[in-house]
């Protein structure tokens, strides 16, 4: 059991065994469904009839999730390795195609609900999916658990909302409980952003 909230590692990202933690074969349909209830939110200018409606929805179901309340251990959102995005609407879903040890490479697409403006991805959740990313990259292979001590990121170029991006991350660099690791996202041959960062492994009781 770790120790911390942070979810357990496990084998390389696309490991076939990766255990199913909690809400069944169904929950990564819900996960999805409340990516596009936010991405529809965020891109809707509803009139009072449809807001009225939502709100209600809204309250009824957060009441009746209210009796399905668990500890940090049992929480099942942002747990489900077997699930691309690991089951979590806080970062953009990334949908890992290929992996080894050290690196990992596949997709994003940033929603309506990611828009800073003018067509551009907010600029604080690039930092939040390069963190998911290289974060969860630290943690797999059979490696202990780590926590970020710096990311760096620089933008490059506008990174358009909507538009399949490639991502990839890979270690640089490894010394005693250091792990140095890069990552970027391009848009075809664009370079959006990129970003290195440093996660240092946890010492025993360490949070
Ligand atoms: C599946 C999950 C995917 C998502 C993963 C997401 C990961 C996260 O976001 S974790 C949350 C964000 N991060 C945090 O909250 C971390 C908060 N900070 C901490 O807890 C501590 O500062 C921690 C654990 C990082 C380091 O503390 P500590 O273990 O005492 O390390 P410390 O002894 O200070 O430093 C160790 C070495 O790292 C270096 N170091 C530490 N911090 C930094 C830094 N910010 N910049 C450069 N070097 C640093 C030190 O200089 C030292 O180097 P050396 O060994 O050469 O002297």
């Amino acid at each position: 059991m770790p120790r911390t909230g942070l979810p357990s590692g496990s084998g390389t990202w696309l490991d076939p065994d990766i255990p199913v933690t909690g809400g069944g074969p169904g929950y990564g349909a819900v996960v999805e469904s409340l990516r596009d209830l936010l991405d529809g939110f965020a891109a809707a200018s509803p009139d009072e009839e449809t807001v009225r409606a939502l709100a209600d929805a809204f309250a009824a179901w957060s009441k009746r999730l209210e009796r399905h309340r668990v500890g940090e251990r049992q929480q099942v959102f942002g747990r489900r390795r077997d699930l691309h995005g690991r089951g979590q609407v806080m970062a953009p879903k990334f949908a890992a195609e290929e992996s080894d040890e050290r690196s990992v490479k596949g997709t994003v697409t940033f929603g309506r609900y990611f828009l800073g403006g003018n067509g551009a991805v907010h600029g604080g959740a690039i930092p939040l999916l390069f963190d998911e990313v290289m974060g969860r990259l630290s943690n797999t292979a059979g490696r202990s658990q780590s926590r970020t001590a710096f990311l760096h990121t620089d933008f490059r170029s506008v990174t358009p909302v909507g538009v399949p991006l490639s991502v990839r991350a890979w270690f640089e660099s490894e010394e005693g409980r250091k792990r140095f690791i890069r990552a970027e996202i391009r848009d075809g041959d664009t370079l959006c952003a990129e970003s290195h960062g440093l996660f240092l492994a946890l010492l025993p009781g360490q949070p």
